[in-house]
């Protein structure tokens, strides 16, 4: 599904690359730790797979498509079909939850009713339906993750990465968040999680991608977060402490307010093959093109739960009061400009198959757009603002059976939370009309005949960055309107400092959506005459 070709990037053209020389594939349902030390490049890898940026050598192709050689045009639809989750959250401030979730809906023009019930049933298995009218200042940080969860997974994503997701939470938050993670790649959707979360690595026994200094250096099936020893890693990495007097290993992080074995047990999630005996770890540590050699095969079929709180993993010992320290980036003798050279793309079609769901109630009742917003344009925070309150108001919380969505069946996963209601069931195609699912066009890269423009590519990342960077304050802050007086929100909407500006929030939301500001402009452009 998600295939690295000897991707190299660098950002800048004589610096060091973030990401080296990588070869690696992911498989539908994969769930993988990407793990290293800081700078490392596992945010670059997920940048990359968002198609934020473009490698200078190599290739990467999501679902048959070429990532090089996709439209421009078709950027934003394709981020659209990827969750992102970050470790800050980044959910809108004078939004309740119910609303953050519903922005990714609207936003890609989904009608209300969709938007309504899908949103509740989203909400319903990250258990926080009975937060739907909160402001993420009014929820815990884990709760907020979850929250940002549920935004990345309401148009069903095929594929869904998680910077850091658990680095702000305390072991009993993470827990939760891992639950919910574990279940949405157990429905099929593709999860790849940066991390450094020790504890939770070690727990789940997953996948385990390992970077140093943007090379892939281990990929070892149910892994651990420190690589066998004797492995190849291990003697790469004990190599470079040794040479260095650093320790080339990421550090344990401080686990201040609980100990290990809680996380350990809390997040304690199936080993991937039920029942399968114990292997040993090191048995499987493959090398990066003995990975590509032998992709792990993709699961056929969900399970269709997984149990809960397995057997406490094996906690691997390394000293944890060991300085902590990261290897100093080597400064590179200056690499010589390497050309692009796209290669005609030739890939062999790799259908995607969604996660026994289809966001049909999305593409395919989305009427023509009308009004202001027609789901391309990030709503004007200063203008209009949102108004899925007056669903929150207005709304039953839960539809009668009889007028249940069609495409919702019965035997989906059960929720990963505890306690949670019945889950919503994944969705069936709607019997009048043809199933297109979102990453259809992606099996037909002959459509893309005009490669992307590398350089462009780049300096749309660039300012991305630095829009991103720029300081909270907007003036839209205080041009944000208040809730109409016939509406009663159950609490006031909170201010945004400058620490949480709504407007900076909204434009990397839009970001993460794949909303460009070109796109944003043109129909604001439109709109206003
Ligand atoms: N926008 C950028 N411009 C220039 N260099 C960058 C940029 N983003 C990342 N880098 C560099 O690329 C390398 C990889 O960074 P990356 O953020 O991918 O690492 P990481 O493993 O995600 O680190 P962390 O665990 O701290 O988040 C680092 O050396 C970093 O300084």
């Amino acid at each position: 599904m998600i295939r690295f070709d000897h991707v190299t990037r660098r950002y800048q053209q004589d610096g060091r690359p973030a990401l080296d020389d990588v070869s690696i594939e992911f498989e539908r349902g994969d769930f993988v730790f990407l793990i290293g030390a800081s700078g490392s490049g596992k945010s670059t890898l997920l940048r990359m797979i968002l198609r934020e940026g473009l490698p200078q050598k190599g290739k990467i192709t999501v679902a048959g498509q070429n990532l090089g050689l996709m439209l421009e045009k078709r950027v934003p639809d394709y981020r659209r079909s990827i969750g992102m989750v970050f470790q800050d959250f980044r959910l809108l401030p004078d939004k309740t939850v119910f609303e953050n979730v519903a922005f990714a809906m609207r936003v890609i023009g989904a009608p209300r009713s969709s938007i309504r019930r899908r949103v509740t049933k989203v909400l319903e298995r990250v258990n926080l339906e009975h937060l739907a009218k909160r402001y993420p200042h009014e929820i815990s940080g884990g709760e907020q993750q979850r929250a940002a969860i549920a935004r990345a997974i309401v148009n069903e994503p095929a594929i869904l990465l998680a910077d850091e997701p658990t680095g702000n939470l305390d072991p009993r938050a993470a827990e939760e968040v891992m639950k919910v993670l574990r279940w949405i790649s157990s429905s099929g959707t593709t999860v790849i999680m940066a991390t450094h979360d020790r504890p939770i690595v070690d727990a789940m026994r997953r996948r385990v991608v390992q970077l140093h200094r943007g090379a892939l250096v281990r990929d070892q099936q149910r892994g651990t977060y420190d690589p066998p020893p004797g492995s190849e890693a291990w003697e790469l990495l004990r190599g470079e402490e040794a040479d260095a007097g650093l320790r080339a290993s990421d550090p344990t992080p401080a686990q201040p307010s609980a100990p290990a074995e809680d996380a350990s047990e809390a997040v304690a999630g199936p080993v991937p093959a039920e029942g399968a005996p114990e292997r040993d770890a090191s048995d499987e540590v493959v090398t990066g093109e003995e990975a590509q050699a032998a992709p792990e095969p993709a699961p056929e079929a969900a399970p269709e739960s997984e149990p809960e709180a397995e057997a406490a993993p094996e906690s691997r010992t390394q000293s944890e009061s060991e300085p902590q320290s990261e290897p100093e980036p080597e400064p590179e003798p200056s690499a010589e400009p390497e050309a692009e050279s796209p290669a005609p793309q030739q890939e062999e079609s790799i259908r995607v198959v969604w996660p026994r769901r289809s966001p049909q109630d999305v593409t395919a009742e989305v009427p023509e757009p009308t009004g202001d917003f027609d789901g391309t344009e990030l709503p004007d925070l200063g203008r209009d603002g949102f108004e899925e309150s007056e669903h929150v108001e207005e709304e039953a919380p839960e539809p009668a059976a009889a007028e249940e969505d069609p495409e919702l069946v019965e035997d989906d996963p059960q929720p990963p939370t505890d306690g949670a209601p019945a889950p919503a069931a994944p969705n069936r195609p709607r019997p009048q009309q043809a199933k297109k699912p979102r990453l259809d066009w992606l099996a037909h890269p002959e459509e893309d005949d005009s490669g992307g423009d590398a350089t462009d590519e780049a300096l749309s990342a660039e300012e991305n960055t630095r829009r991103l960077a720029r300081p909270a304050s907007s003036p839209s802050d205080a041009a944000r309107p208040q809730a109409p007086s016939s509406e009663k929100p159950t609490t006031p909407r909170p201010k945004s400092s400058a620490s949480q500006s709504t407007y900076t929030d909204a434009r990397r939301t839009a970001e993460q959506l794949g909303i460009t500001r070109s796109r944003r402009g043109f129909w604001r452009r439109r709109r206003d005459g």
